[in-house]
């Protein structure tokens, strides 16, 4: 019960959240540029930013005045798992002082066992939770688990799941009209027009990540759009 308090009180109102992570790999990663586009993004009027990584979640949460949804990365040989996997990523996502910690929350590798106590580490340790999931299963689960906040953000990333070029609108729906705790839309929104379809279909919040901070990924839209052209 303790979490559903936790999230009355954390965003100012339904609306758009933007995901600013460069991984190691990707060219803005490093330095404070991801800082700068999450307060970009504040200061358009998004009213949470989500990040990865505790020096960028740290440097956001001094930045920015709206709350952060942190997670960690993390490739573990063996597992597909990789946001927030173990115990240690939430530790250091609540030690950031993120306000949110997001996880895996997929039916896989004995998971929806094991997430238990990480759900339980970051809401004793005063963070809420957004469990992010590839299906409705899954979304009805990690209500069961005292998920604060479900996202859609992995449908599409197991291979159980729709593998669907544009956002999970169907999934975004089913788990509005069932589950009591905010629905986050999440993964492959790329235009103004889909993100308001996103709360059309229930969700209370929408996230977007690459088509406002992945440069790269932007670019070679343009570039494949032009390609029909100018093969
Ligand atoms: C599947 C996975 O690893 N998703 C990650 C989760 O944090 C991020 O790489 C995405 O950018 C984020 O989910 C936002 O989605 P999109 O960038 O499609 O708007």
């Amino acid at each position: 019960m303790g979490s559903v308090t936790l999230n009355k009180t954390l965003f100012s109102q339904r609306g758009l959240i933007v995901s600013c992570q460069a991984l190691e790999d990707e060219p803005l990663h490093g330095g404070d540029t991801i800082r700068k586009m999450a307060v970009a993004a504040q200061m358009s009027g998004a009213i949470g930013i989500r990040t990865n990584g505790a020096h960028d979640i740290r440097s956001i949460k001094e930045a920015v005045d709206v709350p952060v949804i942190g997670l960690i990365k993390r490739d573990i040989p063996g597992s597909d798992i990789f946001i927030t996997p173990t115990l240690d990523e939430v530790k250091a996502i609540v030690e950031a002082g993120a306000d949110i910690v997001a996880l895996d929350v997929t039916d896989r590798e004995g998971r929806l066992d094991q997430v238990r106590e990480l759900i339980a580490y970051a809401h004793q340790a005063g963070a809420a939770v957004m469990a992010d999931v590839s299906t409705f299963e899954e979304g009805a689960a990690a209500e069961r688990l005292d998920a604060d906040y479900i996202g859609t953000t992995l449908s599409g990333y197991t291979p159980y799941s729709p593998q669907l070029e544009g956002p999970d609108f169907e999934l975004v729906r089913r788990l509005s009209e069932t589950v009591s705790v905010p629905v986050v839309a999440e993964g492959r929104i790329w235009t103004p027009e889909e993100a308001v379809k996103a709360l059309e279909a229930g969700a209370t919040y929408v996230v977007v990540g690459s088509a406002i901070t992945r440069p790269q990924l932007i670019t070679r839209r343009y570039v494949e759009a032009l390609r029909k052209l100018i093969p």
